[in-house]
């Protein structure tokens, strides 16, 4: 099931408000026009597929602007980029609940929006935080959002509710109203929802967004565990570090335009590491790395850098050989890897700004 995210940001994380329902499978298919899908079935590994997505907003703004993505079956793919780069907008798309300006989307194989009625019953996701009644128990919330369902057998309702609670660890707290839920236990909640079905695809905003260290690993872990189970996670996030833990495939999206798609481990290896001479004798290694060429060389107290470029490890042993030989003190040398944020300043000469 979608849960439907507010239009305010905000909205979908007051429990107290009351909240829009979520959307179920059928409600989410009245809203969009139904027109035979014309599109051919992209290939069955993968997931998620876009070509020449884009969304113009009313007033003009240019959200997402001709998206091209492949999200392989079982992987757990990190939808990466600052805030405003497009995130949310083309998760809505994916998941028909706003239709695209032009360009294409299929999700398990089906065009979206028009297939969203068989679609949505096969995907669980996490839209801007879930939408709770605050008045009702962990478990109460649960329980509607099954009984939103169409394809829930009602019968076996409290069973789905009890080992999705057991499932998110919120067994012990599954009497509490929402409303004195923290946000991680809403957060957990929220993914308990989108889990009561089994599911092929598992769709989440920013799942980590605002919460505290603790809370971040609990649905890290939950995570790690759904993918282990053959689900495939699409998860967008601003925090490149979290991509790293958590993500065996990324895209990254600036300014409405998707940058570059890969394993995390190519992307990574698109970020140059920085080779280190820790030395006091600084001036005379800066002028032996300069000297074989290296570039964006920089000394500071008791330490000089440089970019190690590609193919670095083979010459290592000649530039410490050279400064041993210039006389330079080495106390320690080596290469530093590049991160995810260094691959992306690298990609867009941009920093990696979260305020937009
Ligand atoms: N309903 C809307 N009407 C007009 N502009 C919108 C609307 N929704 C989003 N935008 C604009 O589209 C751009 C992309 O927004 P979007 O929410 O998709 O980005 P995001 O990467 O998900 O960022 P965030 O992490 O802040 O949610 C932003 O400039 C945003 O202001």
């Amino acid at each position: 099931m979608v849960q439907a995210p507010s239009t305010e940001p905000t909205g979908g994380r007051a429990a107290d408000a009351r909240p829009a329902p979520g959307v179920a499978p059928s409600a989410a298919a009245s809203a969009v026009p139904a027109t035979a899908p014309t599109a051919p079935a992209p290939a069955a590994d993968h997931v998620i597929s876009t070509t020449g997505l884009t969304k113009r907003f009313r007033g003009g703004q240019l959200a997402v602007d001709g998206l091209d993505l492949t999200v392989p079956r079982g992987s757990v793919f990190g939808f990466l980029g600052p805030n405003g780069s497009g995130k949310t907008t083309t998760i809505r798309m994916l998941m028909g609940l706003i239709a695209p300006t032009s360009g294409r989307a299929t999700v398990l194989g089906e065009s979206m929006p028009q297939s969203v009625g068989s679609v949505l019953p096969r995907v669980g996701a996490l839209i801007e935080g879930p939408a709770l009644y605050g008045f009702l128990s962990g478990r109460d919330n649960l329980a509607r959002y099954d009984a939103a369902d169409p394809t829930a057998d009602p019968r076996t309702r409290d069973q789905r509710v009890r080992e999705a609670l057991d499932r998110v660890g919120l067994t012990a707290a599954a009497g509490k109203k929402a409303r004195a839920y923290s946000l991680g236990m809403k957060q957990r909640l929220g993914l308990a929802a989108a889990l009561l079905q089994p599911r092929e695809l598992l769709v989440l905003d920013e799942p980590t967004n605002g919460l505290d260290p603790q809370g971040m690993r609990e649905i890290r872990s939950l995570v790690r565990e759904v993918a282990a189970e053959g689900t495939t996670v699409f998860l967008s996030s601003h925090l490149l570090d979290e991509i790293e833990q958590v993500c065996t495939h990324a895209a990254v999206m600036s300014r409405g335009r998707l940058v570059v798609q890969g394993t995390v481990a190519e992307l990574a290896a698109r970020a140059q590491g920085r080779l280190v001479v820790r030395t006091d004798d600084t001036a005379a290694a800066a002028g032996v790395l300069a000297a074989h060429g290296l570039a964006g060389v920089v000394a500071s107290e008791g330490r000089v850098d440089a970019e190690a470029g590609h193919g670095a490890e083979d010459t290592l042993p000649k530039l410490c050989a050279a400064l041993v030989e210039a006389g330079v003190r080495v106390r320690g040398f080596g290469v530093e890897r590049g991160t995810l944020e260094d691959a992306f300043v690298a990609m867009t000469g941009e920093g990696f700004d979260v305020a937009g």
